[in-house]
């Protein structure tokens, strides 16, 4: 894909496509749960939609009409043996998650991703529930894809988390739920929360103190209607392209603001963006609103610690705005993104040098020191969704044509994103 620099601003309001992790755990919640449940605004990205064709192999009958979902769960015990593997696509978060449901049931299942997946560390899951007592077999005793899980009771446990991560709080919150007895699990620090607060809508009690969270096991879900708001983690990329594109002026209307997701905006107000966000209404307990931003000059900065997991996802299109801020921005403390659908550290420095930054990359982040101007080149997402639309957003501000090598990845996470982004490039 070819695409050329631009000499206007970014202009308009836009509404981004629902929320990734919402999304899934939606599809997940609903269909272990006794009843019809109605999900509107769903993401209909690749991962999201494997996580749909998982359940669809276990008998859950699924409508999906564009972003509406209608869910027909009849609870885990209706749930059926699927006779084909599962097959988890590029989703980290359909593996982590549906792992600790996988062991939790009284049948066979066989599961696998593509080449990205398959290369991303599965023990961070597979141990804690071998420890509840879970039979999962698997390539390297089971740190990789494909995994084979078996018919075995799980146990509750109390596990300390050795990574920040949801998807390992979550694969061991939803194996406990499936298990005999209480489950806790106790954090490093705080991560993203959809997990712990979205099952109560569900009927299901969660505890939550500090950084524990407890679950008994055993208790049946019910269903619910899910109104999912517009994914930060997309709209993040607008919001850095109206910061630094001259002459933009862009309102992302009805995105999820949830504290254990807003670090971004965090970080570019610190960096000297001009950002207003206004919460507009709560959708169950996750704060939803409006986020204005406007093109002006942005200074480095340092960021690092709890804020890390707080962004994780942002930090490939905050590198870019690094590269377009008067001096030095470190980022540290980032380590997981070398387990990312690439090691992001070194996908997002080769790239962005190849337009000219000036960017090191770092054992446990990276350093870019701004502003440069950045020139066209020859590009690729190397098959990760974020590292592509972070290029695409760069090619705005590109002294020439940037050529985006594998753009189709981009799919995972943003179907319609060329099309939004050519819309607030329209004058
Ligand atoms: O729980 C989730 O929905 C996610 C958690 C994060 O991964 P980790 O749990 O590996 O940090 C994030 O990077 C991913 O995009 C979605
Ligand atoms: C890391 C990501 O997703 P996942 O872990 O679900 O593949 C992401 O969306 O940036």
């Amino acid at each position: 894909m070819r695409r050329k620099p631009v000499s206007n601003g970014l202009t308009g309001n836009l509404r981004v496509p629902g929320d990734k992790s919402i999304s899934h755990r939606s599809v997940i919640f609903a269909s272990l749960a006794e009843g019809k449940s109605m999900i509107r605004g769903f993401l209909d990205g690749e991962d999201c939609l494997r996580t749909v064709e998982v359940f669809r192999n276990m008998g859950v009958r699924i409508d999906r009409e564009g972003t509406e979902l209608t869910i027909h769960g009849r609870g885990v015990n209706a749930l059926e043996e699927p006779v084909v593997p599962l097959y988890f696509g590029n989703s980290g978060t359909t593996a982590r998650l549906m792992s600790g449901i996988l062991a939790g049931l009284p049948f066979f299942t066989t599961a696998y991703g593509d080449d990205s997946l398959s290369n991303r560390p599965m023990d961070r899951v597979v141990q804690p529930l071998r420890q509840m007592g879970a039979s999962i077999y698997g390539r390297e005793d089971g740190k990789k894809l494909p995994l084979a899980f078996d018919n075995s009771a799980l146990q509750g446990i109390t596990y300390e988390l050795p990574v920040k991560s949801a998807q390992v709080k979550s694969a061991v919150l939803l194996g406990g739920m499936l298990a005999e007895g209480k489950t806790t699990v106790i954090e490093k620090g705080p991560t993203r929360n959809h997990t712990e607060t979205m099952l109560p809508e569900f009927g299901v009690e969660v505890n939550k103190t500090g950084l524990e969270v407890s679950i008994e096991g055993g208790q049946r879900l019910r269903a619910s209607d899910i109104n999912v708001p517009g994914d930060i983690s997309s709209a993040a990329f607008f919001i850095v392209a109206a910061a630094i594109v001259p002459g933009s002026n862009v309102t992302i209307k009805q995105v999820g603001l949830n504290e254990t997701r807003n670090g971004v905006i965090q970080v570019l107000e610190r960096m000297g963006a001009s950002i207003s966000v206004t919460i507009t209404e709560y959708i169950g307990k996750e704060p939803v609103g409006d986020v204005n931003v406007q093109s002006s000059s942005l200074k480095g900065c340092v960021f690092e610690g709890e804020i890390i997991a707080n962004l994780i996802d942002e930090i490939p299109i905050l590198a870019l705005a690094a590269t377009q801020a008067e001096g030095e921005t470190v980022i540290k403390d980032a380590k997981e993104l070398k387990v990312k659908e690439t090691d992001r550290i070194i996908a997002v420095c080769d790239n962005l040098r190849v337009m000219g930054a000036e960017i090191t990359p770092t054992e446990d982040g990276m350093i870019i020191q701004g502003p440069t101007p950045l020139c066209g080149g020859e590009v690729t997402s190397v098959g990760d969704h974020r590292i592509g639309m972070m290029e695409a957003i760069a090619s705005l501000i590109t002294d020439g044509e940037v050529v985006i090598h594998r753009p189709e990845s981009i799919n995972i996470s943003y179907p319609g994103f060329f099309s939004d982004l050519d819309f607030l490039l329209e004058k």
